[in-house]
Protein backbone atom coordinates (compact mmCIF):
# COMPACT_ATOMS: atom_id res chain seq x y z
CA UNK A 1 0.00 0.00 0.00
CA UNK A 2 1.96 3.40 -0.87
CA UNK A 3 0.75 6.16 0.66
CA UNK A 4 0.51 8.23 -2.96
CA UNK A 5 -0.42 7.75 -5.78
CA UNK A 6 -1.73 9.19 -8.98
CA UNK A 7 -5.67 9.05 -10.50
CA UNK A 8 -5.27 7.50 -14.01
CA UNK A 9 -5.67 9.20 -17.03
CA UNK A 10 -8.68 8.12 -19.53
CA UNK A 11 -8.34 5.06 -21.08
CA UNK A 12 -4.90 4.07 -19.24
CA UNK A 13 -3.17 0.98 -19.36
CA UNK A 14 -2.43 -0.93 -16.25
CA UNK A 15 -0.30 -4.03 -15.90
CA UNK A 16 -0.87 -6.23 -13.10
CA UNK A 17 1.99 -8.73 -11.94
CA UNK A 18 0.61 -11.37 -9.97
CA UNK A 19 -2.15 -13.94 -10.22
CA UNK A 20 -2.70 -14.33 -6.43
CA UNK A 21 -5.93 -13.22 -4.54
CA UNK A 22 -3.96 -10.03 -4.44
CA UNK A 23 -3.58 -9.26 -7.75
CA UNK A 24 -6.96 -10.83 -8.64
CA UNK A 25 -9.01 -8.73 -5.86
CA UNK A 26 -7.04 -5.65 -7.39
CA UNK A 27 -7.59 -6.30 -11.02
CA UNK A 28 -11.60 -6.84 -10.04
CA UNK A 29 -12.00 -3.83 -7.85
CA UNK A 30 -10.05 -1.49 -10.05
CA UNK A 31 -11.61 -3.04 -13.07
CA UNK A 32 -15.15 -2.21 -11.78
CA UNK A 33 -14.22 1.37 -10.47
CA UNK A 34 -12.81 2.48 -13.40
CA UNK A 35 -14.04 0.14 -16.80
CA UNK A 36 -12.38 1.77 -19.26
CA UNK A 37 -8.82 1.32 -17.94
CA UNK A 38 -7.10 -1.70 -19.98
CA UNK A 39 -5.86 -4.16 -17.32
CA UNK A 40 -3.35 -7.04 -18.02
CA UNK A 41 -3.02 -9.37 -15.64
CA UNK A 42 0.78 -11.57 -15.23
CA UNK A 43 1.14 -14.72 -13.51
CA UNK A 44 3.84 -16.98 -13.54
CA UNK A 45 1.76 -19.85 -13.35
CA UNK A 46 -1.51 -21.01 -15.45
CA UNK A 47 -3.51 -21.46 -12.10
CA UNK A 48 -4.48 -18.39 -10.39
CA UNK A 49 -4.77 -18.60 -6.62
CA UNK A 50 -0.65 -18.07 -5.40
CA UNK A 51 -0.53 -20.31 -2.51
CA UNK A 52 -3.63 -20.77 -2.34
CA UNK A 53 -4.28 -24.52 -4.30
CA UNK A 54 -6.92 -26.98 -3.01
CA UNK A 55 -5.99 -29.97 -5.14
CA UNK A 56 -9.03 -32.26 -5.95
CA UNK A 57 -7.55 -35.88 -6.29
CA UNK A 58 -8.56 -39.43 -5.98
CA UNK A 59 -8.96 -41.53 -2.73
CA UNK A 60 -6.44 -45.32 -2.85
CA UNK A 61 -10.72 -46.63 -3.11
CA UNK A 62 -10.88 -43.72 -6.02
CA UNK A 63 -13.04 -41.55 -4.94
CA UNK A 64 -12.59 -37.96 -5.36
CA UNK A 65 -11.30 -35.96 -2.50
CA UNK A 66 -9.87 -32.17 -2.18
CA UNK A 67 -6.47 -31.74 -0.32
CA UNK A 68 -5.39 -28.10 0.85
CA UNK A 69 -1.74 -27.79 0.35
CA UNK A 70 -2.20 -24.14 1.23
CA UNK A 71 -4.53 -21.99 3.27
CA UNK A 72 -7.93 -23.46 3.93
CA UNK A 73 -9.77 -20.85 6.39
CA UNK A 74 -9.48 -17.06 6.61
CA UNK A 75 -10.93 -15.00 9.89
CA UNK A 76 -14.13 -14.35 9.64
CA UNK A 77 -13.25 -10.44 11.67
CA UNK A 78 -12.02 -8.07 9.33
CA UNK A 79 -12.73 -5.41 6.92
CA UNK A 80 -11.29 -7.87 3.66
CA UNK A 81 -13.65 -10.84 4.64
CA UNK A 82 -16.60 -8.29 4.53
CA UNK A 83 -15.18 -7.37 0.78
CA UNK A 84 -14.76 -11.06 -0.16
CA UNK A 85 -17.96 -12.19 0.79
CA UNK A 86 -19.93 -9.30 -0.32
CA UNK A 87 -18.36 -10.20 -3.41
CA UNK A 88 -18.80 -13.92 -3.73
CA UNK A 89 -22.56 -12.96 -2.89
CA UNK A 90 -22.98 -10.72 -5.60
CA UNK A 91 -21.41 -13.66 -8.33
CA UNK A 92 -24.14 -15.98 -6.77
CA UNK A 93 -21.42 -18.21 -4.53
CA UNK A 94 -22.97 -17.72 -1.12
CA UNK A 95 -23.65 -21.15 -1.07
CA UNK A 96 -20.22 -22.19 -0.91
CA UNK A 97 -19.22 -20.16 2.14
CA UNK A 98 -19.05 -21.72 5.20
CA UNK A 99 -18.80 -20.67 8.67
CA UNK A 100 -17.14 -22.18 11.69
CA UNK A 101 -18.91 -20.60 15.17
CA UNK A 102 -16.97 -19.67 18.57
CA UNK A 103 -18.69 -22.70 20.11
CA UNK A 104 -17.68 -25.56 17.80
CA UNK A 105 -15.15 -28.29 18.39
CA UNK A 106 -13.14 -26.53 15.50
CA UNK A 107 -12.32 -23.53 16.75
CA UNK A 108 -10.46 -25.38 20.04
CA UNK A 109 -6.54 -24.79 19.41
CA UNK A 110 -4.00 -26.67 21.42
CA UNK A 111 -0.27 -25.98 22.56
CA UNK A 112 2.03 -28.91 23.05
CA UNK A 113 3.71 -28.92 26.12
CA UNK A 114 7.64 -29.97 26.85
CA UNK A 115 6.02 -33.75 27.87
CA UNK A 116 4.68 -33.62 24.15
CA UNK A 117 1.08 -33.18 25.99
CA UNK A 118 -1.84 -31.50 24.12
CA UNK A 119 -3.59 -28.43 26.21
CA UNK A 120 -6.18 -26.62 24.90
CA UNK A 121 -5.41 -22.78 24.57
CA UNK A 122 -8.53 -21.19 27.30
CA UNK A 123 -11.87 -20.69 26.26
CA UNK A 124 -13.60 -21.51 28.83
CA UNK A 125 -13.12 -21.31 33.25
CA UNK A 126 -12.33 -25.04 33.02
CA UNK A 127 -9.95 -25.07 30.01
CA UNK A 128 -7.95 -21.94 31.76
CA UNK A 129 -7.59 -24.20 34.86
CA UNK A 130 -6.30 -27.07 32.89
CA UNK A 131 -3.82 -24.44 30.85
CA UNK A 132 -2.82 -22.81 34.59
CA UNK A 133 -2.20 -26.10 35.49
CA UNK A 134 0.21 -27.50 32.56
CA UNK A 135 4.12 -26.70 32.20
CA UNK A 136 2.61 -23.94 29.54
CA UNK A 137 1.73 -21.41 31.43
CA UNK A 138 4.47 -21.35 33.76
CA UNK A 139 4.75 -17.42 34.96
CA UNK A 140 2.10 -16.30 33.50
CA UNK A 141 -0.39 -15.80 36.59
CA UNK A 142 2.49 -13.55 38.22
CA UNK A 143 3.09 -12.10 34.40
CA UNK A 144 0.04 -10.44 33.79
CA UNK A 145 -0.88 -9.56 37.78
CA UNK A 146 2.40 -7.56 38.11
CA UNK A 147 2.51 -6.58 34.32
CA UNK A 148 0.97 -2.97 34.10
CA UNK A 149 3.50 -1.95 37.19
CA UNK A 150 6.86 -3.08 35.38
CA UNK A 151 9.27 -0.42 33.79
CA UNK A 152 8.13 0.79 30.64
CA UNK A 153 10.38 0.26 27.12
CA UNK A 154 13.54 2.81 26.77
CA UNK A 155 11.84 5.27 23.95
CA UNK A 156 15.46 4.78 22.39
CA UNK A 157 14.15 1.53 20.97
CA UNK A 158 12.86 1.61 17.80
CA UNK A 159 11.84 -1.65 17.42
CA UNK A 160 12.80 -4.82 19.28
CA UNK A 161 11.48 -8.64 18.83
CA UNK A 162 8.45 -9.92 20.00
CA UNK A 163 10.06 -12.36 22.63
CA UNK A 164 11.93 -8.75 24.26
CA UNK A 165 8.57 -7.24 24.44
CA UNK A 166 7.14 -10.00 26.07
CA UNK A 167 9.66 -10.89 28.69
CA UNK A 168 9.88 -7.20 29.56
CA UNK A 169 5.99 -6.75 29.70
CA UNK A 170 5.70 -10.42 31.81
CA UNK A 171 9.08 -10.91 33.99
CA UNK A 172 9.97 -13.60 32.19
CA UNK A 173 10.88 -15.58 28.63
CA UNK A 174 8.22 -18.19 29.33
CA UNK A 175 4.86 -16.35 28.18
CA UNK A 176 7.08 -15.67 24.88
CA UNK A 177 8.47 -18.89 24.36
CA UNK A 178 5.63 -21.17 24.62
CA UNK A 179 2.10 -19.01 24.19
CA UNK A 180 3.22 -16.64 21.83
CA UNK A 181 6.20 -18.75 20.37
CA UNK A 182 3.10 -21.24 19.22
CA UNK A 183 0.94 -18.77 18.21
CA UNK A 184 2.65 -17.11 15.71
CA UNK A 185 4.55 -20.12 14.42
CA UNK A 186 0.78 -20.89 13.69
CA UNK A 187 1.10 -17.40 11.26
CA UNK A 188 4.64 -16.48 10.46
CA UNK A 189 6.27 -20.10 10.75
CA UNK A 190 8.94 -17.98 12.02
CA UNK A 191 10.23 -17.50 16.08
CA UNK A 192 9.25 -14.78 18.59
CA UNK A 193 12.95 -14.66 18.91
CA UNK A 194 13.20 -13.11 15.33
CA UNK A 195 9.78 -10.94 14.29
CA UNK A 196 9.58 -7.76 14.76
CA UNK A 197 7.14 -6.47 17.93
CA UNK A 198 5.79 -3.53 15.68
CA UNK A 199 4.93 -5.03 13.21
CA UNK A 200 3.72 -8.81 14.51
CA UNK A 201 1.89 -7.39 18.12
CA UNK A 202 1.90 -3.57 16.77
CA UNK A 203 -1.19 -3.18 19.16
CA UNK A 204 0.42 -4.23 22.43
CA UNK A 205 3.58 -2.18 20.88
CA UNK A 206 1.73 0.97 20.95
CA UNK A 207 -0.08 0.35 23.90
CA UNK A 208 3.15 0.02 26.00
CA UNK A 209 4.40 3.69 24.68
CA UNK A 210 1.55 4.71 24.70
CA UNK A 211 0.13 4.11 28.10
CA UNK A 212 2.66 2.59 29.76
CA UNK A 213 1.75 -1.02 30.00
CA UNK A 214 -0.36 -3.69 27.74
CA UNK A 215 -3.21 -3.73 30.76
CA UNK A 216 -3.57 -0.43 30.45
CA UNK A 217 -3.19 0.13 26.95
CA UNK A 218 -6.18 -2.90 26.79
CA UNK A 219 -8.39 -1.33 28.94
CA UNK A 220 -8.14 2.13 27.55
CA UNK A 221 -9.26 0.13 24.22
CA UNK A 222 -12.34 -1.29 25.24
CA UNK A 223 -13.27 1.41 27.09
CA UNK A 224 -13.16 3.54 23.96
CA UNK A 225 -14.59 0.87 21.45
CA UNK A 226 -17.61 0.28 24.17
CA UNK A 227 -17.92 4.00 23.65
CA UNK A 228 -17.83 4.27 20.37
CA UNK A 229 -19.91 1.34 19.85
CA UNK A 230 -22.54 2.93 22.28
CA UNK A 231 -22.52 6.19 20.34
CA UNK A 232 -22.35 4.83 16.94
CA UNK A 233 -23.51 1.59 16.71
CA UNK A 234 -24.25 0.87 12.87
CA UNK A 235 -20.63 2.84 11.89
CA UNK A 236 -19.10 0.83 9.71
CA UNK A 237 -14.80 0.97 9.43
CA UNK A 238 -13.29 3.57 7.72
CA UNK A 239 -12.18 0.74 4.77
CA UNK A 240 -15.45 -0.96 4.46
CA UNK A 241 -17.30 2.32 4.26
CA UNK A 242 -15.07 3.14 1.61
CA UNK A 243 -16.28 -0.05 0.13
CA UNK A 244 -19.65 1.13 0.19
CA UNK A 245 -19.50 4.16 -1.26
CA UNK A 246 -17.27 3.57 -4.43
CA UNK A 247 -19.29 0.38 -5.27
CA UNK A 248 -22.58 2.43 -4.85
CA UNK A 249 -23.68 -0.23 -1.86
CA UNK A 250 -26.22 -0.40 0.72
CA UNK A 251 -25.04 0.46 3.89
CA UNK A 252 -27.38 -0.99 5.67
CA UNK A 253 -26.99 -4.33 4.34
CA UNK A 254 -23.29 -3.90 4.30
CA UNK A 255 -23.36 -3.39 7.79
CA UNK A 256 -25.58 -6.06 8.59
CA UNK A 257 -23.35 -8.71 6.64
CA UNK A 258 -19.83 -7.20 8.54
CA UNK A 259 -22.00 -7.78 11.59
CA UNK A 260 -22.87 -11.26 10.59
CA UNK A 261 -19.68 -12.72 10.22
CA UNK A 262 -17.96 -10.80 13.41
CA UNK A 263 -19.79 -13.69 14.78
CA UNK A 264 -17.28 -16.35 12.92
CA UNK A 265 -13.64 -16.83 13.94
CA UNK A 266 -13.35 -18.51 11.25
CA UNK A 267 -14.37 -19.22 7.70
CA UNK A 268 -13.90 -21.09 4.32
CA UNK A 269 -15.37 -22.71 1.03
CA UNK A 270 -16.85 -25.92 0.23
CA UNK A 271 -14.78 -27.38 -2.39
CA UNK A 272 -11.69 -25.91 -1.23
CA UNK A 273 -10.60 -21.94 -0.32
CA UNK A 274 -9.63 -22.24 -4.61
CA UNK A 275 -13.08 -21.45 -4.92
CA UNK A 276 -12.45 -17.66 -3.75
CA UNK A 277 -9.67 -16.84 -6.69
CA UNK A 278 -12.05 -18.70 -9.05
CA UNK A 279 -14.22 -17.08 -8.04
CA UNK A 280 -12.42 -13.64 -9.21
CA UNK A 281 -10.85 -14.93 -11.81
CA UNK A 282 -14.20 -15.94 -13.90
CA UNK A 283 -15.50 -11.98 -12.72
CA UNK A 284 -12.51 -9.96 -14.35
CA UNK A 285 -12.99 -12.19 -17.42
CA UNK A 286 -16.17 -10.51 -17.82
CA UNK A 287 -14.54 -7.01 -17.45
CA UNK A 288 -14.50 -4.75 -20.45
CA UNK A 289 -10.89 -4.12 -21.14
CA UNK A 290 -9.21 -7.13 -19.71
CA UNK A 291 -6.84 -9.58 -20.95
CA UNK A 292 -4.06 -12.09 -19.13
CA UNK A 293 -0.73 -12.94 -20.14
CA UNK A 294 0.25 -16.66 -17.70
CA UNK A 295 3.43 -18.39 -17.64
CA UNK A 296 5.27 -15.45 -17.89
CA UNK A 297 8.34 -13.93 -16.07
CA UNK A 298 8.31 -10.74 -15.87
CA UNK A 299 10.83 -8.10 -15.36
CA UNK A 300 10.41 -3.97 -14.61
CA UNK A 301 11.93 -1.04 -16.49
CA UNK A 302 10.98 2.63 -16.11
CA UNK A 303 10.57 4.70 -19.04
CA UNK A 304 10.27 8.34 -19.44
CA UNK A 305 6.87 8.94 -18.57
CA UNK A 306 5.58 5.21 -18.20
CA UNK A 307 6.96 2.42 -16.77
CA UNK A 308 7.45 -0.84 -19.38
CA UNK A 309 6.62 -4.83 -18.12
CA UNK A 310 9.17 -7.09 -19.63
CA UNK A 311 8.22 -10.75 -20.34
CA UNK A 312 8.69 -13.75 -21.67
CA UNK A 313 7.74 -17.89 -21.34
CA UNK A 314 9.28 -20.89 -22.88
CA UNK A 315 7.22 -20.57 -25.61
CA UNK A 316 7.07 -16.90 -26.97
CA UNK A 317 10.46 -15.09 -27.61
CA UNK A 318 11.00 -11.58 -25.14
CA UNK A 319 8.32 -8.86 -25.48
CA UNK A 320 7.20 -5.64 -23.53
CA UNK A 321 4.59 -3.41 -23.18
CA UNK A 322 4.35 0.30 -22.00
CA UNK A 323 1.87 1.35 -19.09
CA UNK A 324 0.53 4.01 -17.06
CA UNK A 325 0.75 2.23 -13.70
CA UNK A 326 2.31 -1.36 -12.72
CA UNK A 327 0.53 -3.30 -9.92
CA UNK A 328 3.21 -5.73 -8.08
CA UNK A 329 1.04 -8.05 -6.06
CA UNK A 330 3.78 -10.14 -5.51
CA UNK A 331 6.28 -10.75 -2.56
CA UNK A 332 9.51 -9.41 -1.89
CA UNK A 333 11.58 -11.43 -2.86
CA UNK A 334 9.96 -11.84 -6.80
CA UNK A 335 9.91 -8.00 -6.52
CA UNK A 336 13.90 -8.05 -5.93
CA UNK A 337 14.63 -10.69 -8.82
CA UNK A 338 12.65 -8.38 -11.32
CA UNK A 339 14.46 -5.68 -10.74
CA UNK A 340 18.15 -7.04 -10.02
CA UNK A 341 19.46 -5.28 -12.97
CA UNK A 342 17.36 -1.99 -13.60
CA UNK A 343 17.38 -0.95 -10.25
CA UNK A 344 19.99 -2.42 -8.12
CA UNK A 345 19.63 0.29 -5.57
CA UNK A 346 16.01 -1.27 -4.79
CA UNK A 347 16.82 -4.58 -5.11
CA UNK A 348 19.93 -4.57 -2.32
CA UNK A 349 16.98 -3.09 0.02
CA UNK A 350 14.55 -5.63 -0.93
CA UNK A 351 17.15 -8.24 -1.01
CA UNK A 352 17.40 -7.78 2.92
CA UNK A 353 13.83 -9.46 2.96
CA UNK A 354 14.66 -13.10 4.10
CA UNK A 355 12.05 -15.61 3.46
CA UNK A 356 10.72 -19.09 5.41
CA UNK A 357 9.91 -22.31 3.65
CA UNK A 358 7.27 -24.26 5.16
CA UNK A 359 6.58 -28.19 3.62
CA UNK A 360 3.09 -28.81 4.09
CA UNK A 361 2.27 -32.94 4.52
CA UNK A 362 -1.12 -33.91 4.14
CA UNK A 363 -3.22 -37.08 5.36
CA UNK A 364 -5.92 -38.37 4.47
CA UNK A 365 -7.32 -41.70 5.67
CA UNK A 366 -10.37 -42.70 4.12
CA UNK A 367 -11.97 -44.98 6.50
CA UNK A 368 -10.71 -44.36 9.97
CA UNK A 369 -10.79 -41.08 12.33
CA UNK A 370 -7.73 -41.04 14.03
CA UNK A 371 -8.05 -37.47 15.67
CA UNK A 372 -9.18 -38.21 19.57
CA UNK A 373 -12.59 -36.85 20.62
CA UNK A 374 -11.00 -35.09 23.03
CA UNK A 375 -8.78 -33.75 20.64
CA UNK A 376 -10.83 -32.46 18.67
CA UNK A 377 -10.06 -28.76 17.58
CA UNK A 378 -8.50 -26.48 14.62
CA UNK A 379 -5.47 -28.15 15.43
CA UNK A 380 -2.32 -27.62 17.39
CA UNK A 381 0.66 -25.86 17.31
CA UNK A 382 4.64 -26.43 18.68
CA UNK A 383 6.20 -23.96 21.05
CA UNK A 384 9.76 -23.34 20.86
CA UNK A 385 9.98 -25.07 24.68
CA UNK A 386 8.86 -28.33 23.16
CA UNK A 387 12.39 -30.52 21.87
CA UNK A 388 10.28 -30.96 18.57
CA UNK A 389 13.30 -32.85 16.38
CA UNK A 390 10.60 -33.48 13.78
CA UNK A 391 10.29 -29.06 13.23
CA UNK A 392 6.72 -29.41 13.69
CA UNK A 393 4.81 -25.62 13.34
CA UNK A 394 2.01 -27.34 13.95
CA UNK A 395 -0.75 -29.54 12.23
CA UNK A 396 -4.46 -28.50 11.02
CA UNK A 397 -7.13 -30.87 11.74
CA UNK A 398 -9.00 -30.68 8.35
CA UNK A 399 -11.38 -33.39 9.06
CA UNK A 400 -12.71 -31.55 12.00
CA UNK A 401 -12.76 -28.45 10.42
CA UNK A 402 -14.92 -30.04 7.41
CA UNK A 403 -17.27 -32.29 9.85
CA UNK A 404 -18.28 -28.73 11.49
CA UNK A 405 -18.45 -26.21 8.80
CA UNK A 406 -22.11 -24.85 8.39
CA UNK A 407 -23.37 -23.23 5.55
CA UNK A 408 -23.16 -19.41 5.50
CA UNK A 409 -26.53 -18.69 3.63
CA UNK A 410 -29.33 -21.15 5.60
CA UNK A 411 -30.13 -23.61 2.89
CA UNK A 412 -33.47 -25.56 2.89
CA UNK A 413 -32.95 -28.93 1.62
CA UNK A 414 -28.98 -28.90 3.16
CA UNK A 415 -27.63 -31.78 1.61
CA UNK A 416 -23.74 -30.19 2.87
CA UNK A 417 -24.28 -32.42 6.02
CA UNK A 418 -20.92 -34.70 6.33
CA UNK A 419 -22.64 -38.46 6.47
CA UNK A 420 -19.02 -40.26 6.18
CA UNK A 421 -17.32 -39.09 9.81
CA UNK A 422 -15.12 -41.81 9.99
CA UNK A 423 -12.76 -40.60 7.87
CA UNK A 424 -8.87 -38.36 8.91
CA UNK A 425 -7.59 -35.64 7.00
CA UNK A 426 -5.21 -33.63 8.29
CA UNK A 427 -1.96 -31.01 7.14
CA UNK A 428 0.84 -30.97 9.16
CA UNK A 429 3.16 -27.74 8.61
CA UNK A 430 7.05 -27.96 9.13
CA UNK A 431 10.16 -25.77 8.89
CA UNK A 432 9.63 -21.95 8.59
CA UNK A 433 12.26 -20.58 10.84
CA UNK A 434 13.66 -24.33 11.76
CA UNK A 435 14.67 -24.57 8.90
CA UNK A 436 17.05 -22.00 8.98
CA UNK A 437 20.83 -20.83 10.75
CA UNK A 438 21.16 -18.40 13.12
CA UNK A 439 21.26 -15.94 10.20
CA UNK A 440 17.70 -16.64 9.20
CA UNK A 441 19.79 -18.41 5.60
CA UNK A 442 17.67 -21.77 4.69
CA UNK A 443 19.35 -24.86 4.99
CA UNK A 444 17.71 -28.28 4.91
CA UNK A 445 14.56 -28.77 3.69
CA UNK A 446 13.85 -32.33 4.28
CA UNK A 447 12.58 -34.46 1.04
CA UNK A 448 9.51 -36.04 0.61
CA UNK A 449 10.37 -39.60 2.51
CA UNK A 450 12.03 -37.42 5.27
CA UNK A 451 9.38 -35.06 5.75
CA UNK A 452 6.53 -38.11 5.96
CA UNK A 453 8.21 -40.13 8.14
CA UNK A 454 8.90 -37.16 10.84
CA UNK A 455 5.12 -36.11 10.45
CA UNK A 456 4.21 -39.64 11.36
CA UNK A 457 6.98 -40.02 14.42
CA UNK A 458 4.97 -36.34 15.66
CA UNK A 459 1.46 -38.00 14.97
CA UNK A 460 2.40 -41.09 17.63
CA UNK A 461 3.59 -38.66 19.81
CA UNK A 462 1.36 -36.26 19.93
CA UNK A 463 -2.26 -38.47 19.59
CA UNK A 464 -1.15 -40.92 19.74
CA UNK A 465 -1.83 -42.83 16.47
CA UNK A 466 -0.42 -45.94 15.47
CA UNK A 467 1.82 -46.83 12.73
CA UNK A 468 -0.93 -49.34 10.99
CA UNK A 469 -3.12 -46.52 10.57
CA UNK A 470 -0.53 -44.09 9.44
CA UNK A 471 0.82 -46.27 6.94
CA UNK A 472 -2.26 -46.84 5.72
CA UNK A 473 -3.10 -43.12 4.90
CA UNK A 474 -2.36 -41.86 1.94
CA UNK A 475 0.12 -38.68 1.92
CA UNK A 476 0.77 -35.62 0.17
CA UNK A 477 4.16 -33.35 0.09
CA UNK A 478 4.13 -29.89 -1.05
CA UNK A 479 7.06 -27.69 -0.23
CA UNK A 480 5.69 -23.87 -0.63
CA UNK A 481 9.40 -22.39 -1.25
CA UNK A 482 10.09 -19.27 0.14
CA UNK A 483 5.86 -18.66 0.87
CA UNK A 484 6.33 -16.46 4.11
CA UNK A 485 8.39 -13.44 4.29
CA UNK A 486 10.60 -12.94 7.64
CA UNK A 487 8.81 -10.22 9.49
CA UNK A 488 12.28 -9.09 11.09
CA UNK A 489 13.22 -6.27 13.45
CA UNK A 490 12.62 -2.86 12.26
CA UNK A 491 10.56 -4.37 8.67
CA UNK A 492 7.94 -1.34 8.98
CA UNK A 493 11.01 1.15 9.17
CA UNK A 494 12.63 -0.92 5.73
CA UNK A 495 9.33 -1.07 3.94
CA UNK A 496 8.66 2.68 4.33
CA UNK A 497 12.23 3.38 2.77
CA UNK A 498 11.16 0.87 0.02
CA UNK A 499 8.34 2.54 -0.48
CA UNK A 500 9.73 6.04 -0.62
CA UNK A 501 12.70 5.25 -3.48
CA UNK A 502 9.27 3.09 -5.16
CA UNK A 503 7.74 6.48 -5.22
CA UNK A 504 10.95 8.37 -6.83
CA UNK A 505 12.27 5.73 -8.29
CA UNK A 506 8.77 4.82 -10.61
CA UNK A 507 7.63 8.81 -10.40
CA UNK A 508 4.10 6.80 -8.18
CA UNK A 509 3.30 4.33 -11.28
CA UNK A 510 3.99 1.52 -9.56
CA UNK A 511 1.98 0.36 -6.43
CA UNK A 512 3.09 -2.59 -4.50
CA UNK A 513 0.18 -5.40 -2.73
CA UNK A 514 0.57 -8.67 -1.02
CA UNK A 515 1.35 -10.29 2.13
CA UNK A 516 4.84 -8.60 2.15
CA UNK A 517 3.36 -5.06 2.15
CA UNK A 518 0.03 -5.30 3.72
CA UNK A 519 -0.34 -4.70 7.08
CA UNK A 520 -1.22 -8.57 7.94
CA UNK A 521 -0.23 -11.56 6.61
CA UNK A 522 -3.62 -12.74 6.00
CA UNK A 523 -5.96 -13.34 2.97
CA UNK A 524 -8.15 -10.61 4.37
CA UNK A 525 -5.31 -8.26 4.64
CA UNK A 526 -3.87 -8.18 0.98
CA UNK A 527 -7.84 -8.08 -0.36
CA UNK A 528 -8.29 -4.95 2.33
CA UNK A 529 -4.98 -3.31 0.61
CA UNK A 530 -5.59 -3.98 -3.27
CA UNK A 531 -9.21 -1.85 -2.43
CA UNK A 532 -7.69 0.93 -0.96
CA UNK A 533 -5.05 1.12 -3.58
CA UNK A 534 -7.32 0.50 -6.58
CA UNK A 535 -9.27 3.55 -5.02
CA UNK A 536 -6.68 6.11 -4.71
CA UNK A 537 -5.94 5.45 -8.63
CA UNK A 538 -9.44 5.91 -9.67
C1 LIG B 1 1.38 -22.31 4.27
C2 LIG B 1 0.51 -21.09 4.33
C3 LIG B 1 -0.70 -21.14 5.02
C4 LIG B 1 -1.50 -20.00 5.07
N1 LIG B 1 -2.67 -20.06 5.76
C5 LIG B 1 -3.48 -18.97 5.78
C6 LIG B 1 -4.72 -19.02 6.48
O1 LIG B 1 -5.08 -20.03 7.07
N2 LIG B 1 -5.51 -17.90 6.48
C7 LIG B 1 -5.12 -16.75 5.83
O2 LIG B 1 -5.85 -15.76 5.85
N3 LIG B 1 -3.92 -16.67 5.16
C8 LIG B 1 -3.12 -17.76 5.13
N4 LIG B 1 -1.93 -17.70 4.45
C9 LIG B 1 -1.55 -16.43 3.81
C10 LIG B 1 -2.20 -16.34 2.41
O3 LIG B 1 -1.81 -17.47 1.68
C11 LIG B 1 -1.71 -15.07 1.75
O4 LIG B 1 -2.20 -13.95 2.46
C12 LIG B 1 -2.20 -14.90 0.31
O5 LIG B 1 -2.16 -16.10 -0.42
C13 LIG B 1 -1.30 -13.87 -0.36
O6 LIG B 1 -1.76 -13.69 -1.67
P1 LIG B 1 -0.87 -12.80 -2.66
O7 LIG B 1 -1.68 -12.64 -3.90
O8 LIG B 1 -0.40 -11.60 -1.93
O9 LIG B 1 0.43 -13.64 -2.93
P2 LIG B 1 0.68 -15.10 -3.62
O10 LIG B 1 -0.37 -16.07 -3.18
O11 LIG B 1 2.11 -15.33 -3.32
O12 LIG B 1 0.48 -14.81 -5.17
C14 LIG B 1 1.47 -14.15 -5.94
C15 LIG B 1 1.36 -14.65 -7.38
O13 LIG B 1 2.27 -13.90 -8.19
C16 LIG B 1 2.99 -14.78 -9.02
N5 LIG B 1 4.28 -14.14 -9.33
C17 LIG B 1 5.31 -13.93 -8.48
N6 LIG B 1 6.32 -13.31 -9.11
C18 LIG B 1 5.91 -13.10 -10.40
C19 LIG B 1 6.51 -12.52 -11.56
N7 LIG B 1 7.73 -11.97 -11.52
N8 LIG B 1 5.81 -12.50 -12.72
C20 LIG B 1 4.55 -13.04 -12.77
N9 LIG B 1 3.93 -13.60 -11.72
C21 LIG B 1 4.61 -13.64 -10.54
C22 LIG B 1 3.10 -16.06 -8.22
O14 LIG B 1 3.30 -17.16 -9.10
C23 LIG B 1 1.73 -16.12 -7.53
O15 LIG B 1 0.78 -16.77 -8.36
C24 LIG B 1 -1.10 -18.81 4.39
C25 LIG B 1 0.10 -18.77 3.68
C26 LIG B 1 0.90 -19.91 3.65
C27 LIG B 1 2.17 -19.84 2.86
C1 LIG C 1 1.60 -24.27 11.83
C2 LIG C 1 1.88 -23.43 10.85
C3 LIG C 1 0.89 -22.56 10.21
C4 LIG C 1 -0.51 -22.72 10.20
N1 LIG C 1 -1.04 -21.67 9.45
C5 LIG C 1 -0.02 -20.88 9.00
C6 LIG C 1 1.20 -21.41 9.46
C7 LIG C 1 2.54 -20.82 9.15
C8 LIG C 1 -0.18 -19.65 8.17
C9 LIG C 1 -1.31 -18.77 8.53
N2 LIG C 1 -2.40 -19.20 9.20
C10 LIG C 1 -3.27 -18.13 9.34
C11 LIG C 1 -2.73 -17.01 8.69
C12 LIG C 1 -3.44 -15.66 8.53
C13 LIG C 1 -3.35 -14.94 9.87
C14 LIG C 1 -4.27 -13.76 9.89
O1 LIG C 1 -3.77 -12.70 10.31
O2 LIG C 1 -5.44 -13.90 9.52
C15 LIG C 1 -1.48 -17.40 8.18
C16 LIG C 1 -0.50 -16.56 7.43
C17 LIG C 1 -4.58 -18.22 9.99
C18 LIG C 1 -4.58 -18.67 11.37
N3 LIG C 1 -3.65 -19.53 11.92
C19 LIG C 1 -4.03 -19.79 13.20
C20 LIG C 1 -5.20 -19.11 13.48
C21 LIG C 1 -5.93 -19.22 14.77
C22 LIG C 1 -5.52 -18.36 12.35
C23 LIG C 1 -6.61 -17.34 12.20
C24 LIG C 1 -7.91 -18.00 11.74
C25 LIG C 1 -7.87 -18.09 10.26
O3 LIG C 1 -7.47 -17.08 9.65
O4 LIG C 1 -8.18 -19.13 9.77
C26 LIG C 1 -3.23 -20.62 14.14
C27 LIG C 1 -2.83 -21.91 13.54
N4 LIG C 1 -2.18 -22.01 12.36
C28 LIG C 1 -1.94 -23.32 12.10
C29 LIG C 1 -2.45 -24.11 13.18
C30 LIG C 1 -2.34 -25.60 13.27
C31 LIG C 1 -3.01 -23.20 14.09
C32 LIG C 1 -3.67 -23.42 15.38
C33 LIG C 1 -3.83 -24.57 15.98
C34 LIG C 1 -1.30 -23.76 10.85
Amino acid sequence: MLSQLIKLPTNAKVGVVGGGVSGLTFTYFLGKLRPDVQITLFNLESRPGGWINSWDTKDKNGKPVMIERGPRTFRGVSDGTVMIMDTMLEMNKGDIMRTISKDSSADKKFIVDPNDNLVQVPNSFGTMIKFFMSPLSKGLIPGMIMEWSRKTVDPKIKDESVLSLMTRRYGCANIGRNLFSALYRGIYADDVGNLSAQKVVGKMYYDERKYGSITKGSWERWRQSKFKQDEEPNKLTECVALYAKVFNKDTAKIHALSKKLSQFPMLGLKGGLSQFPNTFKEAISTLPNFATLTDNVVTLKQTKDKVSLEYENAKTKKDSQEFDHVRLAIAPNMFSKMIKKSNPNLFKKLDTIKTNTVVLVNLYIPDKDIIPSSKNGFGYLIPETNKNPEKVLGVIFDSVIEKNFKPFNTIENDTDTITNTSYTKLTAMVGGSMFNDSNGIQHDIPNEQEAISNVKSALQKHLGASKVDLDAGQWIYTVAQDCLPQFKVGYNDLIKDIEKDIINDYSSRVSIGGMGFSKGPGLPDVVTDALVDATKLQ
